[in-house]
């Protein structure tokens, strides 16, 4: 495992910048997560690291080595992909044990044994060792693809979406066995995702990456709490965080130069009774949670509420800031 260093990276694909000026340290060790929409440049950013593409310019190093005149075998990285891409003629076990049977390796046979046999626990597929991988179900391959690169010792594994395939039970699931495994072998990963519950539950630090650019990169904490513009704030949190002009609400205490005022539902107070401001639009029943719909003049906003308050659609009532995140007009955080 190693540090990753990627400074000023450049890639240009004819007339859309794929990725732009990134600066980016991972420590060894360090789960990171980057996070952003679909075009964002979060497999451009993998595949430069990988060497499948080359940088316009920048520099990547790895354990202190430039890799630029690198090819991928040389890199030592281990890439898994959104869709498992298994040996379909091998079994469980001699899927696990491909990548160490590499010549230049020069394993012995109980050593890549043990390894097998010690990954399959922990992906939880050592049950099924010996079937063929077309006989699995797709969480299982998924597995399998997962456990084929943790089988190496990479100085970073690089992971490009590898649960959105899968359906959101075993997507929950994996999300915390992988994050288990992280831990247990102090490996150095750079996963990417566009989901946030993904990003925020596995990472160290989350990297926002919108148009090729990091925009913030800091811990799930401090991404949430404490974004530095506007766009970061709305890559997080669900429902969405309600971006309203600086006046609509009574409670805050907006800075010079505020345009938009940013309310999560732990920046708004809901108060019965008194000189109402809003009318509570609709509620969507989500089991432990309720989605209020709330119109604020010609404004809506939707915030969470615990099921037991007491509204109804129609009601009216009072809605108050409580130091909710300020911005200016070009979408950076005041105050
Ligand atoms: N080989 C290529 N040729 C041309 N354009 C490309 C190529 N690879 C990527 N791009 C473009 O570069 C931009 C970034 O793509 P990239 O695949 O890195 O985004 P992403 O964040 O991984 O998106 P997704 O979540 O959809 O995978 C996109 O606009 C994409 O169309």
């Amino acid at each position: 495992m190693a540090d990753v260093i990627l400074k000023g990276l450049n890639k240009r694909f004819g007339d859309t910048q794929a990725v732009s000026g990134l600066n980016l340290a991972i420590r060894d060790g360090e789960f990171i997560v980057l996070l952003g929409p679909t075009g964002a440049g979060k497999t451009t950013t993998l595949r430069l690291i990988a060497g499948l593409e080359r940088p316009d310019s920048g520099r990547i190093e790895i354990a202190g080595r430039n890799v630029a005149g690198e090819a991928p075998a040389e890199r030592d990285v281990a890439f898994v992909f959104q869709q498992y891409s298994l040996y379909p003629h091998m079994t469980v076990y001699e899927n696990l044990a491909f990548p160490l049977k590499a010549p230049a390796r020069q394993l012995a046979n109980d050593e890549i044994d043990r390894r097998v046999r010690e990954i399959a626990r922990m992906v939880r597929i050592d049950h099924k060792l010996e079937n063929r991988a077309t006989r699995l179900s797709g969480g299982e391959m998924q597995r399998v693809a997962i456990g084929r690169a943790l089988v190496r010792r990479p100085a970073i594994y690089l992971m490009d979406e590898p649960l959105s395939s899968l359906d959101a039970k075993l997507r929950g699931e994996l999300r915390l066995e992988l994050k288990r495994i992280q831990k247990e072998l102090g490996s150095t990963l750079l996963y990417v995702t566009h989901d946030q519950m993904e990003a925020m539950t596995m990472a160290d630090r989350i990297g926002i990456l919108a148009e090729g650019k990091l925009m913030q990169v800091g811990t799930p904490r401090e991404i949430y709490g404490n974004p530095s513009s506007l766009h970061v704030a709305a890559r997080l949190g669900q429902p969405h965080i309600n971006l309203l002009p600086a006046d609509l609400l009574p409670g805050g205490n907006p800075p010079a130069g505020t345009k938009t005022v940013g309310a999560r539902t732990e920046h708004l107070d809901i108060v019965a009774g008194e000189d109402a401001n809003a009318r509570v639009d609709w509620i969507e029943h989500l089991g432990d949670q309720n989605h209020l719909h709330i119109r604020v003049r010609d404004h809506k906003l939707v915030t969470l509420a615990d099921p037991y308050l007491a509204v109804r659609p129609g009601d009216r009532i009072k809605l108050t800031l409580r130091d909710p995140l300020y911005f200016d007009a070009g979408g950076q955080r005041l105050g």
